[in-house]
């Protein structure tokens, strides 16, 4: 088929019967039609993306939180009723996304093409009916609680679900940053980072794990046990300023235990859990975790569990989600019944700041080139946590705190 003349169509071509393109009103008829189903096809995706269709949409919502950096792969939208009716393919879709200013198409790999929004997602309308409200826990009043915010000020709320008994809190950063950088190196270069893989064998992240002494609990995390060491001496200033200084926290009644985690870059991450080991009991009784943050910054959510959601698997209900960017030097608190109520994550590529250098003390000048990346693309966080109850072969599991009954397996 000759295709038609653009010239001709805007009634501007000069070549009359010369012209090597088709002048035929038939072909320039189905042009038109191609150029309106183009648009039909981008208006609907546009659409199912927009604002509008988000706040209620948790098929989208669902798609747009569990993908790195939000890109839905084209052939989600193969199976939408309208798209299906429309019997657009692949192909289709992607031109025709070619051309919209509110999306951003990304066109490799072949066969992976993916859309994503250029504005973070609206926060879905809480439906009453979506997130049913657990009855039976206790009030504060019924059960006082002491939260971290008792302890200091400055702490802001990100979680305050009374009737969960949930609460999650962050205190921004009040440390130097030649502090945080020193901090941020010696963590790096005197952790005994263990990595972890996912089920592909890519490294998602590195730990480590330390308990108090006395104690061989291990950590596990699906078929990989992080084996445990003493807390070493050169955390101690670490703790005293985070644990004593910034939450007000008498030697006594520090954690005994904090969990290590190194992200090198934003490719890695955490994806949705909630820290319920049997260690913690944080399923079962009020249970406080503080966390603290060293280097790039990460976007860290929380939502409440979905328990019965239609895939069988955990999951959140994404319209209750809230998110918290944290920077270099920033606390986060997990307290009361957030384990039992709700998740959290850090997912990956939302990295969103890097920390700042600082004028007044020029550490960066100090620190060679290779450090300086590292501080502005890596993170650590550090969380520690009550061990309540240790596991089994652990003699601290004994009342007299004797040697194991068991053997580690
Ligand atoms: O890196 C973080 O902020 C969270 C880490 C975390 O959730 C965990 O170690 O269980
Ligand atoms: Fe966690």
């Amino acid at each position: 088929m000759i295709p038609p003349c653009h010239y001709f169509q805007m009634g501007c071509c000069t070549k009359g019967a010369a012209c090597k393109f088709s002048h035929s009103h038939a072909a320039s008829r189905s042009r038109q039609e191609d150029t309106l189903r183009m648009e039909a096809l981008r208006l609907q995706v546009e659409y199912y993306l927009s604002d509008e269709n988000l706040l209620t949409d948790n098929f989208f919502q669902d798609l747009i939180h569990s993908s790195e950096g939000g890109w839905i792969a084209i052939e989600s939208f193969l199976g939408c009723p309208r798209i299906h009716q429309l019997r657009a393919t692949a192909t289709e879709l992607i031109a025709a996304l070619r051309w919209s200013k509110q999306l951003r198409l990304r066109e490799w790999p072949q066969g992976k093409e993916a859309v994503c929004r250029t504005s973070p997602p609206p926060k879905p309308k809480v439906h009453a009916t979506t997130v049913p409200v657990p009855a039976g826990e206790d009030t504060l009043e019924f059960r006082p609680l002491k939260l971290l915010r008792d302890f200091t000020k400055g702490w802001q709320a990100v979680v305050e679900d009374v009737d969960r008994r949930s609460f999650c809190f962050v205190k921004r950063t009040s440390a130097p940053e030649d502090v945080l950088r020193q901090e941020f190196d010696l963590l790096l270069s005197s952790g005994h980072w263990q990595t972890l893989t996912s089920k592909t064998g890519a490294v998602t992240r590195s730990t480590a794990w330390y308990v108090s002494p006395g104690c061989c609990c291990r950590y596990v995390y699906g078929d990989t046990a992080v084996l445990p060491r003493d807390k070493p001496r050169w955390l101690a200033d670490v703790e005293a300023r985070v644990l004593g200084e910034l939450c007000g926290l008498r030697e006594d009644e520090w954690p005994n235990s904090v969990n290590m985690n190194l992200y090198e870059d934003e490719s890695q991450n955490v994806g949705w859990h909630s820290d319920d080991e049997g260690l913690f009991r944080g399923c079962q009784a009020d249970c406080r975790i503080i966390s603290a943050s060293w280097g790039a910054s990460r976007r860290f959510e929380v939502a409440v569990k979905d328990r019965n959601h239609v895939s069988g698997k955990p999951s959140v209900f994404y319209d209750t989600l809230n998110s918290v960017t944290l920077n270099s030097g920033d606390l986060c608190t997990m307290e009361g019944l957030f384990q039992k109520h709700f998740s959290h994550q850090v997912a990956k590529g939302n990295s969103v700041e890097s920390p700042k250098s600082s004028d007044s003390t020029n550490s960066e000048s100090m620190a060679s080139p290779e450090e300086t990346s590292r501080y502005r693309s890596a993170r650590i966080n550090l969380t520690w946590r009550y061990i309540v109850s240790h596991r089994s072969y652990c003699r601290r599991s004994r009342p007299d705190g004797e040697s194991p009954r068991l053997q580690p397996p």
